[in-house]
């Protein structure tokens, strides 16, 4: 049996706008291993946010079992539920959300200190993940200094920082050139390899999507294996 960081099963979830009832999510089943990395491709409005929010225990379905490295969220309550995410769920956006008024390698720290780890090991752990990201000798600046990919990757390295066994990114390469897309997206699946966590990345861009070990989409809310033309 693999080693599965990340399980869904029977997820539903709806949104209630008026006398409305939108079904995002229907009966969702995803299975993501270590090392492994999937690419999840569908239109926009499909669901893609709502479902990487669902994985992260940042909103609550009205229906199925999540297990996120071996853990399942459903009987936590909201105390338990954020201390799991905060051990086993590194979260990448597309505008990198860094803080702007702390250098790179604070930022790259500010999870491990929330963690508890003493001040002069979480800067160790900040530069190996700058080392690790090709922007060492960036780590005194602070975003607004850096370009869109060198953000992009303090950002790989703040989710990376304590090691989580599962990454989400929604569309972290969405706001980057083509070439720096693809660089930066390479340093990510390396970073989730090296570390045998599990990746669930919402892209729109296929040539990234590609890259990825397999390909989902979201179809009439269910997920489903695509292949990319
Ligand atoms: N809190 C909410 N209340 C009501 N409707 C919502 C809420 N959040 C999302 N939706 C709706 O759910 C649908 C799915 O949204 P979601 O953001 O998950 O799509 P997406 O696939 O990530 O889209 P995009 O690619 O444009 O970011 C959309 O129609 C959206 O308007």
């Amino acid at each position: 049996m693999a080693d599965l960081k990340l399980s869904l099963r029977g997820v539903h979830r709806h949104y209630l706008e008026r006398d409305a009832r939108l079904d995002i999510l229907v009966n969702v089943a995803l299975d993501i291993a270590a090392g492994e990395i999937v690419a999840l491709v569908a239109p926009s409005g499909a669901g893609k946010s709502t479902l990487l929010h669902v994985c992260g225990l940042l909103e609550r379905p009205q229906q199925g079992e999540i297990t996120i490295c071996g853990t399942s969220a459903h009987e936590l309550n909201d105390r338990a539920r954020t201390l799991l995410r905060r051990q086993n769920v590194g979260y990448i956006y597309q505008f990198h959300h860094l803080l702007p008024e702390f250098s790179a390698r604070e930022n790259i720290m500010m999870p491990l200190l929330i963690a508890g780890v003493e001040r002069g090991a979480a800067q160790e752990r900040a530069d190996a993940l700058l080392n690790h990201m090709v922007i060492k000798e960036r780590g005194d600046h602070r975003p607004a200094q850096l370009s869109g990919g060198e953000q992009q990757r303090v950002a790989i390295g703040r989710a990376m920082a304590n090691n989580p066994g599962l990454i989400l990114a929604d569309e972290p390469t969405g706001n980057l050139d083509p070439e720096t897309s693809g660089h930066v997206f390479d340093l990510l699946a390396n970073s989730i390899k090296d570390h045998q966590a599990a990746g669930l990345i919402a892209t729109h861009n296929h040539d990234i999507a590609r890259r990825a070990d397999r390909v989902v989409t979201l179809n009439g809310g269910a997920v489903v294996p695509t292949k990319l033309a």
